[in-house]
């Protein structure tokens, strides 16, 4: 039986080739799947799914107790592999099938693959070369829209750790004045959805220019953690969570909190499907909107101007941010959030289906921001990123009676 592992770069035109995949334009060595039944296991296959059970109010793969829509991404791709094991088709698509998954379902996940591989065939879609199942014996790739087959390539380490040395993080324009050393503290946090328990008893403190690593398995509560201090999450109030000194829910507007601090997360890229300018992207980091409404002062665009030299993007500065690579398009989402060097940056998982080398690039930014400049940055990641320096972690370990946060 036939595995196949489709290695992707950040060029490769993945949602074409699923397309074509899907209506039955399969390449000349993948014909053998042409007319068998296939499923997807992919982001694009939740994201349907939730909109399915969303307009006819009906349950596919959301359990008695949850809805999909309310699980941790962990949970969601969980939820979706039964699911289409249960189907038992003759090929299922796996589409970078370990991304936010934590250690121990990426291992879980390896076996129950390797175990259906001897009924099921597999096609593996992988940003990096080192997911590569052990049960794969074909090798391809996809260029642009082509694909072809290739040698069986062992994984690839790429070290750019001199990237971006060249030039140093540019000034701040905006000042943030009257900071009170510690920017976050949680005291005692403990947070449940009804009878499930989510955070036992949290303490956590980030100070100024602290750099940290936020980890823990799925489901285990960081983005529970991160609604509370960036977003608007109901189940703050009440508990002892203060930022930038002040009690959460007492006074500051949930627009003064986000105005202090920088968020990326791979989704929001999403919004910004309209026309801009790598240039305009950037400034607007500086005005915080989504768009570009008033003129660039001479100082904004010169502070942009730094920033793009640093990312190697100058040429590039009047082209179209949706025309760019997905790596370049994270990266200048990224710097969208360093800009303002704001007091707090909040980077969610920001390595998600990158491939090897943007990765690579990404962490050695994040490296350079963390070394020289205030920032406090917190980097939410399952996956130990090969060459980040964080100065310390919050794990959170999952119990019955929720997480509890240790300190590494
Ligand atoms: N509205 C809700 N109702 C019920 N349970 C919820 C709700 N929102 C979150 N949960 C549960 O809270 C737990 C923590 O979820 P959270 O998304 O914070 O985890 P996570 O650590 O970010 O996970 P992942 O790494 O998988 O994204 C999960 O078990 C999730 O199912």
């Amino acid at each position: 039986m036939n595995h196949w592992v489709i290695y992707l770069d950040n060029k490769s035109d993945k949602k074409g080739f699923l397309k074509d995949f899907q209506k039955g334009r399969t390449p000349q060595a993948l014909q053998e799947f042409e007319h068998k039944a296939g499923r997807l296991f992919s982001p694009f296959t939740l994201e349907k799914l939730i909109d399915e059970e969303d307009k006819h109010d009906k349950k596919i793969i959301s359990s008695e107790h949850q809805a999909l829509e309310t699980m941790s991404s962990g949970e969601q791709k969980r939820a979706l592999l039964y699911y289409l094991l249960k189907e038992n088709p003759d090929y299922i698509i796996l589409d970078n099938p370990f991304d936010n998954l934590d250690i121990a379902f990426q291992e879980e996940l390896k076996s129950i693959l390797k175990d259906h591989s001897k009924h099921i065939s597999f096609i593996q879609l992988a940003s990096r070369k080192s997911d590569t199942l052990s049960f794969i014996n074909c090798f391809g790739k996809l260029n642009e829209n082509i694909f072809t087959t290739t040698e069986n390539t062992t994984s690839n380490d790429i070290e750019i750790d001199s990237a971006f040395n060249a030039v140093r993080i540019p000034h701040a324009i905006t000042t943030f004045s009257n900071l009170e050393p510690t920017l976050i503290n949680f005291k005692n946090v403990s947070i449940s959805y009804g009878e499930k328990k989510i955070l036992n008893n949290i303490n956590w403190t980030v100070k100024k220019g602290d750099f940290w690593q936020l980890s823990g398995t799925n489901g285990s509560g960081k983005s529970t953690m991160l609604s509370m201090i960036f977003g608007d999450n109901p189940k703050a109030y009440g508990q002892n969570i203060y930022l930038f000194g002040n009690k959460k829910g007492s006074g500051e507007s949930v627009w003064d909190i986000k105005q202090k601090i920088g968020y990326y997360a791979p989704a929001i890229t999403l919004k910004f499907n309209g026309r801009h300018s790598i240039e305009h992207m950037l400034i607007s980091g500086l005005t915080d909107s989504v768009g570009l409404y008033t003129i660039p002062t001479e100082l904004q665009k010169r502070i942009v101007n730094q920033w793009l030299t640093l990312l190697d993007l100058q040429d590039l500065k009047n082209t179209y941010f949706n025309t760019l690579s997905t790596g370049q398009q994270r990266l200048v989402m990224t710097a969208r959030a360093m800009v303002k060097r704001p007091p707090i940056l909040i980077l969610d998982e920001p390595t998600a289906g990158m491939d090897d080398e943007s990765a690579s690039l990404m962490v050695s930014l994040v490296n350079k921001f963390a070394e020289e400049t205030d920032t406090a940055i917190i980097f939410v990641s399952h996956r130990k990123e090969k060459g980040l320096k964080p100065e310390q972690i919050l794990d959170l370990i999952p119990s019955e009676n929720g997480s509890s946060g240790v300190i590494k």
